[in-house]
């Protein structure tokens, strides 16, 4: 199966420090594929040097492929118009103005199909946004103001939308809510990387999981094949299999 996202040996410095040590990396078609690990092992790192957005004194090598095509070269701008849409952890909602409003941000682009994210097909995903169209995002819940993240993300029409601890700071309960939206765009044909620290919940969700540890990939397999992984287990599920 053709990647849509192709990483091979990146290697990320800060200054004199590495802190990604030759990741490979794939995303194939209509897939959601997840990095997890724990804090500093090099996620936001990996994703924001995918993106264009590395901050700071930073050195990226390797190449970076979307759909077989090299973006390592260009500008943060021209990888979101290829179709690379990076939702930063965060989330980065204009909290002074409204759902409809930050929605509306963002010009709508079509996506290779020609298909456009209208607001409505926004409200449509997440129909308590709709709900809520009026109020100022400052009065959302984080998992609310998630959704208008990703929202505005869609209308960007990404060919790979690639999402940054979407669960940071959720409520249990909202983490598999956010999630469990994901999961239902990518079955509508959406192709998602996710980044998580939360193993557990990666592993209900996301079709194959890279482990980054350290800055390298310490594992990557289907979720059923890491979860019957014994180090996956003892290190990240308290021992228990899930
Ligand atoms: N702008 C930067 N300048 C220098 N070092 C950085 C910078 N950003 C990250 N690092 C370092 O790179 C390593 C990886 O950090 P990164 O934020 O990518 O990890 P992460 O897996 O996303 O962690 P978290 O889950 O806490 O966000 C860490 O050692 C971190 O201190």
């Amino acid at each position: 199966m053709n990647a849509v996202l192709d990483v091979q040996e990146f290697r990320v410095r800060y200054g004199h420090s590495e802190a990604l040590h030759g990741v490979d990396l794939q995303v194939r078609e209509g897939e959601l594929a997840a990095v997890a690990g724990a804090n500093g092992a090099g996620k936001s790192t990996l994703v924001g040097a995918v993106a264009g957005w590395s901050r700071g004194k930073v050195t990226v090598t390797g190449s970076v492929a979307l759909d077989g095509v090299d973006v390592a070269g260009l500008a943060p701008h021209r990888r979101v118009a290829a179709g690379i849409v990076l939702v930063p952890e965060g989330k980065g909602v204009f909290e002074n103005l409204t759902v409809e409003d930050n929605l509306r941000l963002v010009r709508a682009a079509r996506d290779a199909r020609g298909r456009r994210y209208s607001v409505e097909d926004v409200y449509a995903v997440f129909p308590q946004l709709k709900e809520r169209a009026t109020k100022k995002c400052s009065t959302l819940s984080g998992g609310e103001r998630q959704m208008v993240a990703i929202g505005r993300a869609l209308r960007a029409a990404p060919r790979l939308l690639i999402l940054d601890e979407p669960s940071v700071g959720l409520a249990p309960r909202l983490v598999l809510e956010v999630l469990q939206h994901i999961r239902q765009l990518v079955d509508e044909g959406l192709t998602v990387l996710l980044v998580e620290q939360n193993v557990r919940a990666t592993l209900e969700v996301a079709d194959r999981i890279y482990l980054l540890e350290q800055g390298k990939v310490a594992a990557e397999g289907s979720a059923g094949e890491m979860r019957a992984d014994d180090r996956i287990a003892e290190a990240y599920l308290g021992g228990l299999r899930t």
